[in-house]
């Protein structure tokens, strides 16, 4: 079998990929084809530049080999048009023997890549099947980008109290003054606010509605790991620089690098990364663990953190240098306690999610449950809400929700009383409660790991201990979780 002409294209069986050859070497084109579709790739061949062009359009390959020696336009104006028709055309310029210049220039118009002529059939299909690995990762990321894109945005801040609404316009002055930036260079922000109020949605907000919102969004937890790890998770390290370097790893500074990155619970930083950071911000430039060469970094920062941070900054815990750095714009995401009303509206719209992701019907709230909501402290904000709905649609039986779905939330210990009054004075415990302290601190640490879907790093902040303890007492209850 041999390739199409230009005029009459034949899909290829297998891999569904497509490939124009751009040559006027009949012969050489049509053994190219043949080998081509013996691989499974759809082919068609034209015989001029021109012919090309016209056939691209239709044809729409995913690679195209282009011969530079052709009878009316050459290969290099004939990439040029095609970059023309399409920014994204992969093109393959084909040269003949001497022809590193005539490669580079390919190189520099967008061509992907070059073959010396005579082609070598191996070489051609290693290179093809780099091109198409290359492509369908490219169009991942993409793909991944533009669902992150959509599901991050002011709008997802959901809430009509005022705390919530004015903590919208806040980030849409702070989007509308970035817009108007001549320079791309963004402010640094620090978010303050409770563990699961919504921080990091206000973290995504700012990226995907900002200047950089096409590239990359990197988060990273400064809580969750061992100080070295921290390092060199953000920096990289070269090949040797500690025993387990086999290799040079680049960093989430470098993988952000013209984007974002949202550094949660920063205050979790030990001096030496804090230093880091410090000069990453000041100047710009970081190294890489092992490396004796200084780099240069365009990243946003973003940090967050539910700690009291200027009070670290005056107990000496924090560096105050690195703190006003980081907090050019300073955001507050208040507590769910303080949003009023908006715990029923957030309720409501947390039990229809996961009524739609369990196909069941949407419950009602009764009057007595919502009297629940609206007393309880919810220590761990939206996140507890969100999981809270979750397991109340599980117990429901069709009718609304009332006290008896939501028990849960009255006796699991961790929530706080909306008032001192009603908080039961000292020793004031019903004679059949069961005091026992390990089973009280398994069934603490288990409502907290189901309140906060097995994740280890948030249950033990809703505890109110490190992420090692709770680990260590997990460990010696024999309880298991995430994160
Ligand atoms: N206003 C809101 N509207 C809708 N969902 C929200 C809102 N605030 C928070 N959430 C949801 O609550 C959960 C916790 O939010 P997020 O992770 O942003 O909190 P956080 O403050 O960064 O938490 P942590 O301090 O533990 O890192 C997420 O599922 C988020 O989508």
């Amino acid at each position: 079998m041999s390739g199409s002409t230009a005029q009459e294209a034949r899909p290829g069986p297998g891999n569904g990929r497509a490939v124009l050859i751009i040559d006027d070497e009949a012969t050489l084109a049509r053994n190219v084809a043949t080998y081509l579709e013996r691989l499974g790739w759809a082919t068609q061949v034209a015989g001029s530049a021109e012919q090309g062009l016209d056939c691209y359009t239709e044809f729409r390959p995913d690679v195209v080999l282009l011969d530079h020696n052709l009878p009316g336009l050459s290969g290099l104006e004939a990439l040029g048009r095609l970059r023309s028709i399409d920014p994204q055309a992969c093109v393959v310029l084909m040269t003949g023997f001497g022809g590193i210049e005539l490669a580079v220039a390919a190189m520099k118009q967008g061509a992907v890549d070059y073959l010396a002529k005579p082609l070598a059939l191996g070489e051609l299909k290693l290179l093809l099947e780099r091109l198409l690995t290359q492509s369908r990762l490219e169009s991942t990321v993409d793909y991944y980008r533009s669902r992150e894109a959509e599901s991050s945005g002011l709008d997802k801040l959901l809430g009509r109290s005022a705390p919530i609404v004015a903590l919208r316009d806040r980030i849409g002055m702070l989007l509308g003054a970035e817009r108007q930036l001549t320079d791309g260079d963004v402010p640094t922000v620090l978010i303050l606010g409770e563990t699961g109020t919504g921080k990091e949605l206000v973290a995504r907000a700012l990226h995907f509605g900002g200047p950089r919102a096409a590239q990359p969004f990197v988060e990273l937890n400064c809580g969750a790991l061992q100080q070295q790890l921290l390092e060199s998770e953000l920096f990289g390290y070269e090949k040797g620089a500690f025993t387990d370097a086999r290799q040079r790893k680049l960093g989430l500074v470098e993988t952000a690098e013209g984007g974002t990155l949202f550094l949660d619970e920063i205050a979790e930083a030990d001096a030496s990364t804090q230093l880091k950071l410090l000069k990453l911000l000041e100047d710009r430039r970081y190294r890489r663990l092992g490396s004796v060469r200084e780099q240069q970094g365009n990243v946003r920062i973003i940090g967050a953190t539910h700690q009291p941070l200027e009070q670290m900054v005056r107990e000496g815990r924090f560096r105050a240098d690195l703190y006003f750095r980081l907090r050019i714009v300073e955001i507050h995401v208040p507590p769910l306690r303080e949003r009023g009303d908006d715990v029923l509206f957030l309720a409501r719209h947390f039990l229809a999610w996961h009524a739609q992701r369990y196909r069941r019907p949407v419950p009602e709230l009764s009057a007595e449950a919502e009297g629940l909501l609206m007393r309880h402290r919810w220590p761990g904000n939206v996140r507890e809400l969100r999981h809270a709905m979750e397991q109340a649609l599980l117990m429901a039986q069709g009718a609304p929700l009332t006290q008896r779905e939501l028990a849960f939330l009255a006796f699991d210990g961790l929530a706080m009383p909306a008032t001192a009054a009603a908080e039961p004075p000292v020793g004031a415990a019903p004679a059949d409660e069961d005091l026992n302290l390990e089973r009280s601190e398994r069934r603490l640490i288990m409502t907290a790991l189901q309140r906060c879907g097995d994740n280890v790093t948030q249950a033990a902040k809703l505890l109110g201990i490190s992420r090692d303890t709770l680990r260590y007492r997990m460990e010696r209850l024999q309880l298991r979780g995430e994160g």
